[in-house]
């Protein structure tokens, strides 16, 4: 098998444990390629920018970031295995411990696919996103005017200090601590989850990706567009931003874990 790894580039023992775990895989046969920049902190030639990564496997070793990161840069989707070097992990599926015992006894693996959002303006793609995309002020404690168009109708208007527009996958992350609900990842839709709305009966919503799905931004104030927290844009002022399923998932190796024991386990105690 193909397989490219890419480590948290900011964490010594990180790479230490990338570079072991790319000899153990050619000793299983298989044919390892590192990513630029964790060839590059390990001081090998010939990495693969992520850009590039043509595989049958990327390993991530790293924590949530890290794989969002990898999600975002690679041009075409491969699966994803994470392997948790991080604080929470939550798309990562192994411990570092498990993960020689899990490669020895891989020929074959199902794949998961999991929906992104795809955030466009004015005909051209702003990007897709595996957890959310942030729409959100650059004057704190000044707020934004919003319109939710839903098939042509408005939905709603408010104001708020920003709005996450998430995928079943990001539920658990930023839209979770903004007051959203956990969405079973086998649901397609979209969740609009407001940050701090200035109305009484504000709610969050979730939107069928069957639906045309507009926002409208309702004012000249300054306002920026974060992808997955990895990628920030200018936002053009007033802008009409069109909301759709991306063509392009992202795809994750299936290892049996399941969705619900771990939002159990990792996020009741953060
Ligand atoms: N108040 C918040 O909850 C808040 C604020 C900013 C960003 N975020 C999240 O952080 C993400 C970027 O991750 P990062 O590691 O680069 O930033 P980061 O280092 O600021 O960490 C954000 C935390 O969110 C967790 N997280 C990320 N995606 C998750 C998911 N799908 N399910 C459960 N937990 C998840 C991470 O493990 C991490 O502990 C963004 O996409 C956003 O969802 C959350
Ligand atoms: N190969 C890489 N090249 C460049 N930057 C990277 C690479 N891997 C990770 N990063 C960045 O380094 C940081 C590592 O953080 P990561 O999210 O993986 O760990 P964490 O915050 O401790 O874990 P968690 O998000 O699970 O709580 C992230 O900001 C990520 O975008």
């Amino acid at each position: 098998m193909r397989v490219t790894l890419v480590s948290r580039l900011d964490d010594a023992e990180a790479l230490r444990y990338t570079a072991s775990l790319g000899r153990e895989l050619k000793d299983l046969g298989h044919d390892v390629v590192l990513e630029e920049g964790t060839a590059r902190h390990l001081r090998r030639n010939g990495g693969t920018p992520f850009e590039e990564i043509d595989a049958d496997l990327v390993v991530v070793v790293g924590g949530d970031g890290s794989v969002l990161l990898t999600v975002q840069r690679m041009r075409k989707q491969v699966p994803i295995l994470g392997i948790n070097w991080g604080e929470v992990g939550f798309l990562t599926d192994l411990e570092p411990g498990e993960a020689i015992d899990f490669f020895a006894s891989l020929d074959a693996f199902e794949v998961e696919q999991r929906m992104r959002v795809r955030l466009s303006a004015g005909g051209r793609v702003l990007g897709d996103a595996l957890n959310e995309v942030l729409i959100v002020t650059d004057r704190p404690a000044k707020m934004l005017r919003f319109g939710v168009y839903v098939d042509g109708t408005l939905s709603e208007r408010f104001r708020a200090d920003g709005l996450l527009v998430s995928t079943p996958t990001g539920s658990t992350a930023y839209a979770m601590s903004a007051g959203g609900p956990i969405v079973d990842p086998q649901i397609e839709g979209i969740l609009l989850v407001p940050l701090a709305p200035y109305m009484l009966s504000s709610r969050p919503h979730i939107i069928s990706t069957g639906r045309r799905l507009e926002i409208t931004l309702e004012t000249d104030k300054p306002a920026h567009l974060v992808i997955d927290g990895q990628t920030t844009l200018e936002l053009p002022k007033e802008a009409t931003l069109m909301v759709k399923k991306s063509d392009q998932p992202a795809l994750f190796v299936n290892t049996d874990k399941q969705f619900f024991e771990k939002v159990n386990r990792k996020l009741r105690n953060l």
